[in-house]
């Protein structure tokens, strides 16, 4: 099978690439960065897909960061997320790629609704606000996936993940999602001798998250039988826990023993977003690192980037 993996250096597209490697080695694998197509440029994203002609392509580039960074600059989250999945799932429309599996986003569901979110609670309620124009892009893409496999009989398809963490994450103070930039602040609290780690918000929302590679390692064993998959599909650890709660694993996985201290004038966002993945599971997805597993890689991770930045 040839196989288009777009943003292969991202957090998700790297996870894909090693779990590609590891699972389906005969497969012939192209996982793309900006330098190889910049995908907000339609026309060379269609060259490079119709010369590809790949038999799937899991579609991973997006431009995504933490709540700070969504709230600074909502026009690019929109506009580049609305150009890049524009650009590519027109592409392989017209290529007539077979199947293709787009990365989506919890944040399509409404911010005050039901807990756990079912599938069909999109476009339910208002959005909220801190992710609306990238919830709206991530919208936009899942209704081109839905419109083109009923109407040209393609397996578009999309994934729905909760928020996600893993070793190839950005560690980023100010632009980085909750886990990565707890694990550095914590690290750098605990290295300084600190007594305090400054927590946006008040600790009181709650998130999900899951392990990238475990994602990355079903979605790999997924490729090329989507056609049993519904139009989107929940994609969660299947717990949810407090900010606070993450702080602490982190605080477990750094080994530092100071407080935390809340900034309330920080975005604390939605107050929970937890995913019903039930059919998911029943479709097989059982992910299998513990919050405790997986921030203790992510942590070795970061360690890791600090050798090699200080050896360089
Ligand atoms: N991280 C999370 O918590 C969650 C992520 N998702 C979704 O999962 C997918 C992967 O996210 P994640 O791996 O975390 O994100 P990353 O930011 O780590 O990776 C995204 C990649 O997309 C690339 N990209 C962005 N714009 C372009 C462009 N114009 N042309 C070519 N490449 C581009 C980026 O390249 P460059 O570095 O050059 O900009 C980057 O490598 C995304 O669709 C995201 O929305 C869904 C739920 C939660
Ligand atoms: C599914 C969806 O999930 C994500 O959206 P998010 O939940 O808005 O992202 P987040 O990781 O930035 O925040 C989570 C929570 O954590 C609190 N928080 C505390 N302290 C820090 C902190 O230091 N940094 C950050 N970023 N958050 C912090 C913060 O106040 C908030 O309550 C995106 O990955 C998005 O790409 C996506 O697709």
């Amino acid at each position: 099978m040839r196989v288009l993996i777009t943003g292969g250096r991202g957090m998700l597209g790297t996870s894909l690439a090693e779990q590609w490697a590891i699972k389906r080695p005969d497969d012939e694998l192209h996982a793309i960065v900006r330098a190889d197509v910049d995908l907000t440029d339609k026309a060379a994203t269609a060259r490079y897909i119709e010369k590809l002609a790949p038999d799937t392509i899991v579609h991973a580039a997006a431009v995504v960061g933490g709540i700070a960074a969504k709230l600074a600059n909502p026009t690019r989250y929109l506009l580049d997320n609305l150009l890049v999945d524009t650009s590519v799932i027109s592409a392989a429309i017209d290529a007539r790629v077979p199947e293709l599996l787009y990365i989506g986003s919890a944040v399509v569901y409404p911010e005050q609704f039901r807990q756990p979110l079912l599938e069909g609670d999109m476009l339910a309620a208002p959005l909220e606000p801190a992710n609306e124009g990238y919830a709206i892009a991530k919208i936009a893409g899942t209704k081109l996936c839905e419109y083109a496999s009923a109407e040209f009989g393609l397996r578009y398809r999309v994934a729905v993940p909760s928020n996600l963490y893993g070793p190839h994450d950005h560690f980023s103070p100010t632009h980085g999602h909750l886990i990565a930039a707890a694990l550095k602040k914590v690290h750098d609290a605990s290295v300084a001798g600190a007594p305090t780690v400054s927590v946006w918000g008040d600790g009181l929302a709650r998130r999900e998250f899951t392990y990238a590679p475990d994602l990355a390692a079903w979605i790999v064993d997924q490729a090329g039988r989507l056609e049993t998959w519904p139009a989107l599909l929940n994609l969660g650890q299947g717990t949810d826990h407090s900010i606070n709660e993450y702080y602490d694993a982190a605080r477990t996985a750094v080994g530092y023993s100071g407080d935390f201290e809340y900034d309330t004038d920080k975005p604390s966002g939605t107050p929970q977003r937890l995913l019903d993945s039930s059919r998911a599971r029943a479709l097989g997805w059982a992910p299998s690192t513990t919050l405790e597993r997986g921030m203790a890689n992510v942590y070795a991770a970061y360690l890791a980037t600090i050798e090699r930045h200080n050896a360089s």
